[in-house]
């Protein structure tokens, strides 16, 4: 089985992450998508970051009924800041039969060549990028580069929206709104 790895702080998951997720499982070779929780991106700072259980719980609930799409939290085991290519090799030891892709929007793929032993990653791991409105990429690597509508949707702006007690409606699933809002976070 072909899986797609969708790297991310998730902090928290919106609609544009599972609009990327659910385009990538029914519209490319690849079978399934997990998306991957990273406790601490290190390129970012973790100050406005929600606990990593929380936001793994909302990408659970934002995922909930659909069979394609998986959360995980397999780099909660794993040292911190969270590596890419760490988490790569352990997943293919892991799972041995399992070929494995990386999704990843635009932005970060502009910053590849600061993640740690990026030539490995791009020389082992198909990459399917999505692009972001702002973020032009020449494709690079033998990336693929999916063909979708732009989404100008972040977390950033959900983040602010909650603080200024603006709607964060149909930004974000139903489910994990009620849950965000009902427990409080980002405020
Ligand atoms: N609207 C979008 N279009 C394309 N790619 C996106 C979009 N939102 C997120 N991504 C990609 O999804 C992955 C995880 O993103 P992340 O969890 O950092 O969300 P974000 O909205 O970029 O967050 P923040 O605003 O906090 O930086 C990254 O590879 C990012 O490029
Ligand atoms: O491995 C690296 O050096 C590396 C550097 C920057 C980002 N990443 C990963 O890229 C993913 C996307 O990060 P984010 O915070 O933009 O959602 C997340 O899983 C990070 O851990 C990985």
């Amino acid at each position: 089985m072909k899986i797609g790895l969708y790297f991310g702080s998730f902090n928290p998951i919106h609609t544009g992450h599972l609009i990327i997720a659910n385009h990538v499982a029914y519209n490319t070779d690849l079978d399934k998508v997990w998306l991957v929780v990273s406790p601490h991106n290190p390129l970012k700072s973790s100050s406005s970051l929600l606990n990593e259980h929380h936001r793994f719980h909302l990408v659970e609930l934002a995922v909930e009924g659909e069979s394609r799409l998986r959360a995980s939290n397999i780099e909660f085991s794993l040292p911190r800041p969270s590596y890419t290519v760490d988490t790569l090799a352990y997943l293919s030891e892991k799972f041995p039969t399992q070929e494995f892709a990386i999704i990843m929007g635009s932005d970060s793929f502009q910053n590849i060549s600061r993640w740690k032993n990026y030539m490995h990653i791009v020389q082992h791991y198909p990459i399917y990028v999505y692009r972001r409105p702002g973020h032009e990429i020449e494709p690079m690597y033998g990336v693929k580069i999916l063909d979708a509508p732009l989404l100008d949707i972040s977390s950033t702006v959900i983040r602010q929206h909650v603080k200024d007690g603006k709607s964060i409606k149909y930004l974000v699933p139903d489910n994990v709104q009620q849950y965000i809002l009902e427990n409080g976070y980002y405020r």
